[in-house]
C-alpha cells in the first residue's frame, strides 16, 4: 500500500498556477516541479520564474506588506523599539526615520563615547529597509505588513522563514512573542490564530504526519492532537497547559480566505540551538531520581511532558534532581523526500533528526505547547541570565494540505512550513561583561550570526555571479556548468545554519525583522546590525509551491524516538535553581543539575551528506579565536586608556595645586618686598632731609657728580635695602605678628646710625681693615653672591620646571618682566639671607659692612630704552633732585616727604618711566646698584654705554686672576 502511493506519488503533483487568482488546482508534473526545485537551489537566478509561478495570494492587497513580498529578494523589516519611559535612561535616539525605507543612524557623543576612538562605524550612515516601522507601531499592524502574507502563503502550500536580529533589549522577544498587555501578542500567537481561524472547518484526519523536513508517513496513535481533555495526557501536563493558557485572552481576528476543498493538519515542533547544539523544546526531560516517562510510553508516541515540573521538589539540602537532555544531529534530507536525484540530494536542505513534531487543532492549545517550550528553554538555556535570551529558538508550524477527494491519496498531500526564529542577542561580549560560561555563549553566539552573515554573503555574490553568467551566454550555457564556478555557501559551520539551509537555497520566502533599540549603547552593535540587514537584503529566495512528498522508507518511521544514550562525548553538566509558583501559588525553588548531552556520533550513512571542509572549518574557528583576541586586546587598550587618563589628570591637579603654591608665595613676597621698598624709601628721603646742605656742593661738578652722591647715601641706600631685606621674613606668624611698617621706627634709627659710620670706616676703629683686606672681603662677599644668585636662580628654575611648559614659560616671563626694582631687592634679600639677623652694633663689622655694588654707568646719551630688562637704575638727575628737594624741604615737615614718596611709589614711577620715553632723554649716567644687572645694562647698551668703576672700586676679574 505505502509503495504504491510512493509510485503514485512520484507521478504527480498538485500546485496552483500563478495565473489563477480564484482558488483552484491544476496538475504539473513531477519533472517539471522538480526542474523548478533545482533551479530554486541556484539561488534566484529564477527569481522571476518563480515569482510567476507563486500562487496569487488571495488577500495581498489587503496589505502592503503582501505585495511587497512577491520580490524574490530577501526581505528586510527594521522595528525600532520605542523608550521604556523611567524604566531605562533617558537620551537621544541615535536613529531617525528619514522615510518608509531610510533610516540615518548618527553616533551618539562621538567626542566623550569611551569607545568612539575604537568605533568601526561611520559616525553618520543611512540604511534602506523594505520598510521602517517607528516606535508607536501597534504588534497587529506590525504582524499585517510582515507576516502574514507569509502564513497565507503557508495555508496556500508556500514555505517561508521569519527571523528576529538584533541586539540584546532590541525588542525581538517581544516582537516574535509579545508583552504582556492586551494586544501586545507577537507574530507567533498570532500566526496561530491567523491559522486556525482560517482553517476551521476545514481540519484533516490526520492520517499522516509529517517527518523530517518534508517527508510524510503513515500517522499512528502518538500522533493524535495535544488537549487538555486527552486522557493519555498526564493530569500534570494538563494542569501545566491549563495553567499556561490562563492568560489567553489577546486573540487575533484576521482570517484568510482559503479553498474550502482543501483539509488541512497543523503540526508544530519548537527547538532551540544553544552552545551550538540543537535542543527538542518540546522533549520530555529524564530524571535519573525520578520515573521515567519513557519506560511506559510507546516508543512511538512523542509527547510532551515536563516531567521536572511534575516531581517532588526536593529541598535544598538534599541531591539535587539531575535532569538530562540530549542534542539532536542535524542530517541532510534524504533524496526521496525532496525529489531530487541521489547527486543533487547534496543541495537539500536539512531536518532535525528526531525533532518532536506535535499535532495541534487549536491555538490554544498550540500557544501552550509553546508556552512550555519557553519554560524548557528558560530552564536549560538561560536561567543564569533570564534577562537575554543565550539561545536561538525555532518555532516550526507545518501545514499538510490535501484535497477533500484526494484524502487518502499521500502523494496528493503538500507540506508546507513556516519557521520563526528568535535569534539571540547578537551583541559582543564587551558590552555584556560576559565570562566563563556566558563567554562561551556569546562565542558560539557570534560565531552562528557570523556564519549566517557569511552564508548571506556567499549566496548574494553566487546570485551576482549566476546572474552575470547567464546574461552574458545569452541562455546557450548549461547551468550545472555555471553551478561549478560558484563558491560553496559554508551552511555547514555553523548548526544554526544547518538548520535554516533550506528555506536560502530551497523553495521558500525569507523575511528578516530587524530590532533596534536606538537607545541602546551599543551603537557600534547595531551599525553591524544595520550593515548585516543591508547584506541580506540583496539575497534572493526562490519560493515554490509546496510538493508532495513520497512515503519514507520504514527505517526513518520512528525517527523522532529518543535513542538510546551512547555517545562517548563528556556531557556538559550544570547546576540550576528554578523558582515556581506566583500568582497566589506558593512559591518554590528547586534545586537540579543539568546534564546536556552530546548528540549521538553520526552513523556515517546518510546519503548526500557531504563532508564539512576542515580548512573551512578551521577558518572559522581561527576567525572566533582572532575576536576573542581582538576583543580582549580592546578590554586591554580600554583599561590602559582610562589609568592613563586617570593618571594624567592627578598629574595635571597636582601641577596646578603646585602652580598655585607658588603664585601665591611669589604674591606675599611681591607684597612684603614693595612694603619694604618702600620702607626704604621712605628712610632714605629722611636721611636725606636730615643731611647737613654743606655735605652736598652747591655747584658739583658733572664729573664730580658721581663723588657728589655721597658714599654714606649710598650706603644709606643698600643698607635700607638690607635692612629691609633683613627684616623680611617669610614666616606669617611673625609677618602678622608685626607689619613691615610697625618695625620702620627701629629700622629707621638703625639705618640712621648705620649711615653715619661709614665715614669712620676706613679711618679708625679697632676693626680697621687694610685695603688688600677689604677688597678681600669685598671679593668674598662678591663671590658669596654670585654662589647665592646662582643658587637663587637655580632654585627658581627648578621651581619653574615643576610646572607645565607653558606655565613655565608664563612664570619666567613674569619673573623677567617684573619689576626691575624687585629683582635687584630680591637679590639683595637673597645676599642678606645669608646672614643672621644680629642686633645692630654701634660699630659694624667687617662682615657687615654694607657692600658696595652701587657702580655707576655712564654713556654720552644713554636712553633708558638701553636698559631693558636691566634692573631699573637709579638716575643721578633723581639723587640730586633728591638733594634739592630735601636742601628745599628740609624745614618742611613729613606731609612733604610722603608726597615725594608716593611720587616715586612703583605706580608713579611707571607713569614716570613713560613720561620719560616721551621726554628727552634726562640723563646720561646711572647707578645700577647689582653687579649683574650692571653687566647685563652695558652689554645691552652696546658701545654708547660705559662702565664706569667707583672710585677706589677694584675690578672683580682682575683681583680673582690675582
Ligand atoms: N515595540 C515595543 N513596545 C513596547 N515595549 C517593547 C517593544 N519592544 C521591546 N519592548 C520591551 O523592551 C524590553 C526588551 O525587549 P526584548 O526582551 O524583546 O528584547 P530582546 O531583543 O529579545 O532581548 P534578548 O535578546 O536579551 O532576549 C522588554 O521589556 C520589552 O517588553
Amino acid at each position: 500500500m505505502a509503495s504504491n502511493t510512493r509510485t503514485t506519488a512520484a507521478r504527480s503533483v498538485r500546485t496552483k498556477t500563478a495565473a489563477s487568482a480564484a482558488p483552484s488546482t491544476t496538475r504539473t508534473t513531477r519533472a517539471a516541479s522538480r526542474t523548478s526545485v533545482t533551479t530554486a537551489r541556484f539561488n534566484g537566478a529564477t527569481a522571476e520564474k518563480a515569482t510567476a509561478r507563486r500562487p496569487l495570494n488571495s488577500c495581498e492587497s489587503s496589505t502592503n506588506g503582501a505585495s511587497d513580498l512577491r520580490d524574490p529578494t530577501l526581505k528586510a523589516f527594521l522595528r525600532i523599539r520605542p523608550h521604556l519611559g523611567h524604566v531605562e535612561p533617558s537620551s537621544e535616539p541615535y536613529l531617525e526615520p528619514i522615510s518608509d525605507t531610510a533610516v540615518r543612524m548618527t553616533e551618539p557623543n562621538s567626542a566623550s563615547s569611551s569607545h568612539s576612538h575604537m568605533s568601526t562605524a561611520n559616525p553618520s550612515s543611512v540604511y534602506t529597509f523594505s520598510h521602517i516601522f517607528p516606535p508607536e507601531t501597534l504588534q497587529n499592524d506590525f504582524f499585517n505588513k510582515t507576516t502574514l502574507p507569509l502564513v497565507k502563503d503557508l495555508l496556500e502550500g508556500q514555505s517561508g522563514l521569519l527571523f528576529a536580529y538584533g541586539v540584546t533589549n532590541s525588542g525581538k522577544t517581544y516582537t516574535i512573542q509579545g508583552g504582556t498587555e492586551t494586544g501586545s501578542a507577537g507574530i507567533i500567537p498570532r500566526t496561530l490564530d491567523v491559522i486556525f481561524n482560517s482553517i476551521q472547518g476545514l481540519h484533516g484526519d490526520g492520517k499522516y504526519r509529517p517527518v523530517r523536513l518534508n517527508g510524510i508517513e503513515l500517522a499512528d496513535e502518538s500522533s493524535e492532537p495535544i488537549s487538555l481533555n486527552t486522557p493519555r495526557t498526564s493530569a500534570s501536563l494538563a494542569d501545566i497547559l491549563d495553567d499556561l493558557q490562563d492568560n489567553d485572552t489577546d486573540i487575533d481576528p484576521t482570517t484568510a480566505m482559503l479553498d474550502r476543498n482543501h483539509e488541512y493538519t497543523v503540526w508544530l515542533s519548537y527547538a532551540e540551538v544553544y552552545n551550538e547544539k540543537v535542543y527538542d523544546l518540546f522533549a520530555s526531560v529524564d530524571s535519573s531520581d525520578g520515573p521515567s516517562t519513557q519506560a511506559h510510553a510507546p516508543p512511538s508516541a512523542p509527547r510532551p511532558t515536563s516531567l521536572f515540573l511534575n516531581m517532588p521538589v526536593p529541598s535544598s539540602h538534599s541531591q539535587p534532581l539531575l535532569l538530562t537532555r540530549k542534542a539532536l544531529q542535524v542530517k541532510p534530507c534524504p533524496a526521496s523526500d525532496t525529489g531530487l536525484s541521489t547527486a543533487e540530494a547534496g543541495n537539500a536542505g536539512k531536518y532535525i533528526a528526531g525533532l518532536r513534531q506535535i499535532r495541534v487543532q487549536d491555538a490554544k492549545h498550540a500557544k501552550a505547547l509553546l508556552r512550555l517550550g519557553q519554560l524548557h528553554r528558560r530552564v536549560f538555556g538561560t536561567l543564569a541570565n533570564s534577562q537575554s535570551s543565550r539561545s536561538h529558538a525555532l518555532v516550526t508550524i507545518k501545514v499538510l494540505r490535501v484535497h477533500r477527494g484526494e484524502r487518502n491519496d499521500p502523494s496528493s498531500i503538500q507540506t508546507s512550513r513556516l519557521t520563526l526564529v528568535d535569534l539571540a542577542g547578537s551583541e559582543r561580549t564587551k558590552h555584556t561583561q560576559t565570562s566563563g560560561e556566558r563567554l562561551r555563549e556569546a562565542g558560539n553566539i557570534n560565531k552562528s550570526l557570523m556564519v549566517l552573515g557569511q552564508c548571506l554573503e556567499t549566496l548574494r555574490a553566487n546570485q551576482r555571479q549566476l546572474a552575470r553568467s547567464l546574461a552574458t551566454s545569452a541562455g546557450r550555457m548549461d547551468t550545472r556548468d555555471v553551478k561549478r564556478g560558484l563558491a560553496i555557501v559554508p551552511f555547514r559551520h555553523s548548526k544554526l545554519t544547518e538548520v535554516l539551509m533550506d528555506y536560502f537555497v530551497g523553495e521558500a520566502r525569507a523575511v528578516m525583522i530587524v530590532n533596534v533599540n536606538p537607545y541602546d549603547t551599543g551603537f557600534d552593535e547595531n551599525s553591524h546590525v544595520m550593515r548585516f540587514a543591508a547584506l541580506a537584503r540583496e539575497v534572493s529566495t526562490a519560493p515554490t509551491t509546496a510538493v508532495a512528498r513520497p512515503l519514507p522508507v520504514g527505517k526513518e518511521k520512528h525517527e523522532g524516538v529518543h535513542k538510546a544514550r551512547g555517545s562517548d562525548v563528556a556531557p556538559h553538566r550544570r547546576k540550576v535553581t528554578i523558582s515556581m509558583g506566583g500568582q497566589g501559588r506558593k512559591i518554590s525553588e528547586a534545586h537540579l543539575e543539568v546534564l546536556e548531552e552530546d548528540e549521538e556520533p553520526d552513523d556515517g550513512g546518510e546519503e548526500g551528506d557531504e563532508p564539512i571542509d576542515p580548512l573551512v572549518d578551521a577558518l572559522f574557528d581561527e576567525i572566533e579565536r582572532l575576536r576573542t583576541q581582538l576583543y580582549e586586546a580592546e578590554m586591554r587598550a580600554a583599561i590602559v586608556e582610562a589609568e592613563t587618563r586617570e593618571e594624567v589628570m592627578q598629574e595635571m591637579q597636582e601641577r596646578m595645586r603646585s602652580m598655585e603654591e607658588m603664585f601665591t608665595r611669589r604674591l606675599m613676597k611681591e607684597v612684603e618686598q614693595s612694603e619694604r621698598r618702600m620702607d626704604a624709601k621712605i628712610d632714605m628721603m629722611k636721611q636725606t632731609s636730615l643731611q647737613p646742605p654743606s655735605r652736598i656742593p652747591a655747584h658739583p661738578e658733572p664729573d664730580d657728580e658721581i663723588e657728589d652722591f655721597d658714599e654714606a647715601e649710598e650706603v644709606e641706600v643698600n643698607q635700607s635695602i638690607q635692612t629691609g631685606t633683613d627684616d623680611s621674613d617669610y614666616d606669617t606668624e611673625s609677618h602678622e605678628a608685626s607689619s613691615p611698617l610697625a618695625n620702620k621706627t627701629r629700622s629707621t634709627s638703625q639705618r640712621t646710625q648705620a649711615a653715619l659710620a661709614p665715614s669712620d670706616r676706613t679711618s679708625s676703629g679697632p676693626e680697621d681693615i687694610s685695603e688688600f683686606d677689604d677688597e678681600e672681603v669685598e671679593e668674598e662677599d662678591e663671590e658669596t653672591v654670585d654662589e647665592e644668585d646662582e643658587l637663587e636662580d637655580e632654585e627658581e628654575e627648578e621651581e619653574i620646571e615643576t610646572v607645565t611648559d607653558a606655565a613655565a614659560d608664563d612664570s619666567i616671563l613674569s619673573v623677567s618682566s617684573k619689576d626691575t626694582d624687585t629683582v635687584s631687592e630680591e637679590e639683595s634679600l637673597s645676599e642678606s639671607e645669608s646672614e643672621p639677623e644680629s642686633e645692630p652694633s654701634p660699630r659694624p663689622k667687617p662682615k657687615s659692612v654694607p657692600k658696595k655694588p652701587a657702580v655707576l654707568a655712564r654713556a654720552p646719551h644713554l636712553q633708558p630704552q638701553s636698559l631693558v630688562g636691566a634692573p631699573s637704575p637709579i638716575f643721578e638727575a633723581d639723587v640730586r633732585a633728591g638733594h634739592r628737594a630735601a636742601d628745599r624741604n628740609s624745614g618742611q615737615k613729613l606731609p612733604s616727604l610722603e608726597q615725594r614718596l608716593r611720587d616715586m611709589s612703583l605706580h608713579t614711577m611707571e607713569k614716570a618711566k613713560e613720561k620719560e620715553k616721551r621726554e628727552e632723554p634726562r640723563n646720561s649716567i646711572a647707578v645700577i646698584p647689582n653687579r649683574k644687572a650692571r653687566q647685563q645694562a652695558v652689554a645691552n647698551g652696546g658701545e654708547e654705554v660705559v662702565y664706569v668703576p667707583r672710585k677706589g672700586e677694584v675690578d672683580t676679574g682682575r683681583k680673582k686672576k690675582r
